[in-house]
């Protein structure tokens, strides 16, 4: 077995190269994961039960800012488990539960990550050789984002346009080799590296893939649901959504994921606002605790409670979960809309509140939150991150408004759902008379406010569709730039403008419409406006905001900039803007101080004996 003190000899994560840093990760991933193989030889751990163990592992220290393995058992293997049928199964889950192949998941690209059915990738059925050939149209159909893809894995999930008898079908899964077994070098027609340096999980290894009319056999696409006969017909799915099963099951386990990183965060903070000693209450006393202080417990004391609150609605999330998940199999999917609208609310508010409760526990700490040896700054870059992985927040929101309106608009003609079964009451106008300071008496009230904003919402989607006018004069943008202001303000501070000012129910819904009327107003001239600012792009230094809007280019030409891409040589154009792409990539690749080497050395160093089963 292999010890910490052999590769880095204790040198904090933070003092080492990017290179480093990837051998450290590869190297305490397969420390850690063979102690999950061991388990299983042991019958501790099995395929339905082995995310409580991975899940504690990847949260862990060992694994404290990712792993270049964890997409293999965060998406990988549940996707084979959705979306692949019995067949399939048989063959895939026993290499991919050993560990003897490594898997990603690859769905987002480089020009889409929320709009999926705009994905641009394509697998075009060849009922000759019976294969599907995977292409790359364009530079911004190629994957961007998939764990573990730059440098690790050697297969992925590959989300794509599937294409048979010249007719569209929508997006489907397929399981795709993308590197030798034996090698670990990208196969011919695989374009594939890392993307580069990020905000946190700098130890997942995220990369790109492109494919160069890359053929697969036709049994390489995951056929639970959908299926594509050997002479190219077409079987559709019971439900166009069911395709999407892995990415509600991982909302549901990000959940799990909050209440790990909260109980630390809040434990960190809690502990050393005992510990802190700051300031006098009372002149000639001895400094008291800052945890004594009012407004440090206003910051720490809601995220314990948070903390518990969140466990509670993952437990009761997880049985949803699976009863609806049994439902399905017995070919009953009249609760997966409302399992849907529940993962993408609970995913998108549990790591919402978390990045918040987590960068208040950092600023509680003072300066010494903000060393990165207090642990707060690293788990504040993973738990932002799960406010866009897996669905960004806002677009998942959107999701669950729209199954609450579509609820609405049915509340006299269907049964409702457990979950949304208070509407019915809270519609009545006799649910809510009075106001108790009781925990029941706050949850009605919060049960008439969803109510009324539903309402709301739906009476809006009729009024959005009277009047959109714009005139765009300079004074009059500038008008609309302090009503924006003000009114966000005041719908911000609404609490106390009721307590506080003689402002009416009437008065609050029209300042509502008032704010998304200039919203509307302002949009047309919203790149004007920050393109007064006049900061020149060297000034901002950012792939997304340059002046000429060349996002995609820029981020392929920075992720070419990695010293880990240098191994092996991309094989084709990336679209560079000059067009000199070899030759920039063989400047590149000539600063690596590894360029001799065709496949970055972890691999036969710990890789492979461990995907063979020999560490
Ligand atoms: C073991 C693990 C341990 C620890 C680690 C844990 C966590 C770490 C996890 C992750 C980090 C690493 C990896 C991250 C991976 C990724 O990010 S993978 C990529 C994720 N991408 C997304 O989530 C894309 C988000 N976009 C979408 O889901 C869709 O585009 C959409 C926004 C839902 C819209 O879809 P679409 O355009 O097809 O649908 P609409 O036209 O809007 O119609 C909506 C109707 O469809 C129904 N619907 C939509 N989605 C689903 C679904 N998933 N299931 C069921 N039904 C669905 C919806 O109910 C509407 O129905 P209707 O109203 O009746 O029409
Ligand atoms: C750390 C990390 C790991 C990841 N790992 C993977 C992985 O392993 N595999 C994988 O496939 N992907 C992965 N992703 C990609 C991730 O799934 C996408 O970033 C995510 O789905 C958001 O898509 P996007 O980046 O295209 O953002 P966009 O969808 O372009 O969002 C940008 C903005 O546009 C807004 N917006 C977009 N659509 C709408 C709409 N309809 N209505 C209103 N506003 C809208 C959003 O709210 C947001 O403010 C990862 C991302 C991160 C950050």
């Amino acid at each position: 077995m292999l010890s910490k003190r052999e590769v880095f000899d204790g040198v904090p994560e933070e003092y080492l190269s990017h290179k480093e840093r990837y051998e450290n990760a590869i190297r305490n991933s397969v420390v850690a994961f063979s102690l999950v193989r061991k388990m299983q030889e042991e019958g501790k751990t099995s395929i339905n039960n082995y995310r409580d163990v991975v899940g504690g592992l990847l949260g862990s220290s060992v694994l404290r800012d990712g792993s270049p393995l964890g997409l293999h058992y965060i998406m990988f293997m549940p996707a084979i488990l959705n979306q692949a049928n019995e067949e399939q199964q048989e063959k895939w889950l026993p290499r991919a539960w050993n560990c003897s192949i490594i898997g990603s998941y690859a769905q987002t690209e480089l020009g889409h990550g929320t709009f999926i059915r705009g994905l641009e990738t394509t697998a075009t059925y060849d009922a000759a050789t019976k294969q599907f050939v995977l292409h790359s149209p364009t530079l911004t159909a190629y994957k961007w984002w998939p764990g573990g893809l730059g440098q690790t894995a050697n297969y992925c999930i590959v989300v794509a346009q599937l294409y048979t008898k010249g007719q569209c079908h929508g997006i489907h899964s397929f399981i795709i080799q993308v590197r030798d077994e034996e090698t670990h070098m990208p196969l011919p027609g695989i374009k594939i590296g890392e993307i580069g340096a990020k905000l946190g999980l700098n130890a997942v290894n995220n990369g790109f893939l492109g494919f160069d009319n890359y053929r697969i056999p036709r049994t390489n696409m995951l056929m639970k649901h959908a299926q594509v006969l050997e002479d190219g017909t077409y079987v559709k799915s019971r439900h166009s959504k069911l395709n999407y099963g892995a990415m509600v099951f991982v909302r549901v386990v990000i959940v799990f994921d909050m209440v790990n990183y909260l109980s630390k965060a809040v434990t960190i903070a809690t502990r050393f606002s005992a510990v802190r000693r700051q300031c006098q209450l009372k002149a000639g006393e001895t400094e008291c605790q800052i945890l004594d202080y009012v407004t440090q417990q206003h910051k720490l004391f809601v995220s314990i409670a948070a903390a518990h609150a969140f466990r509670i609605t993952a437990n009761k999330l997880w049985l949803t979960f699976n009863e609806v998940n049994e439902q399905l199999v017995e070919g009953n999917l009249q609760r997966l809309p409302e399992l849907h609208a529940l993962a993408c609310c609970l995913k998108a508010v549990t790591t919402a509140d978390t990045a918040a409760c987590v960068e208040r526990c950092r600023l509680a700490c003072g300066g010494h939150g903000y060393m990165m040896s207090s642990s707060l700054p690293l788990t504040y870059g993973l738990v932002t991150a799960a406010c866009t992985y897996e669905g960004e927040n806002t677009v998942l929101l959107l999701q669950t408004a729209r199954f609450l309106v579509k609820t609405y608009q049915q509340l006299d003609s269907k049964a409702l759902t457990p979950t949304v079964a208070y509407l019915k009451t809270a519609a009545a106008e006799r649910f809510c008379v009075g106001w108790s300071n009781t925990t029941e008496g706050i949850i009605r009230g919060f049960q008439v406010v969803a109510m009324r904003v539903i309402i709301m919402s739906t009476f809006n989607e009729e009024v959005q569709e009277m009047s959109r006018t714009v005139s765009p004069q300079l004074k009059e943008v500038l008008h609309q730039l302090v009503d924006l202001y003000c009114t966000y303000w005041a719908l911000e501070k609404l609490s106390d403008l009721l307590l506080y000012t003689p402002i009416s129910q009437k008065e609050v819904e029209s300042l509502r419409l008032r704010y998304e009327e200039t919203l509307t107003n302002l949009r047309p001239n919203a790149v004007g406006l920050v393109d007064a600012f006049d900061l020149r792009d060297e000034m901002l230094q950012s792939t997304l905001g340059s002046y000429d809007g060349r996002v995609y280019e820029r981020l392929m030409e920075e992720a070419m900039k990695s010293p880990l891409n240098a191994e092996p040589m991309l094989q084709s154009t990336l679209g560079s803007y000059d067009g000199r792409v070899y030759e920039r990539l063989m400047e590149e690749a000539m600063k690596s101080p590894l360029n001799a080497e065709p496949v970055n050395y972890t691999f036969h160093k710990y890789l492979k004996p461990f995907m063979q089963g020999k560490l």
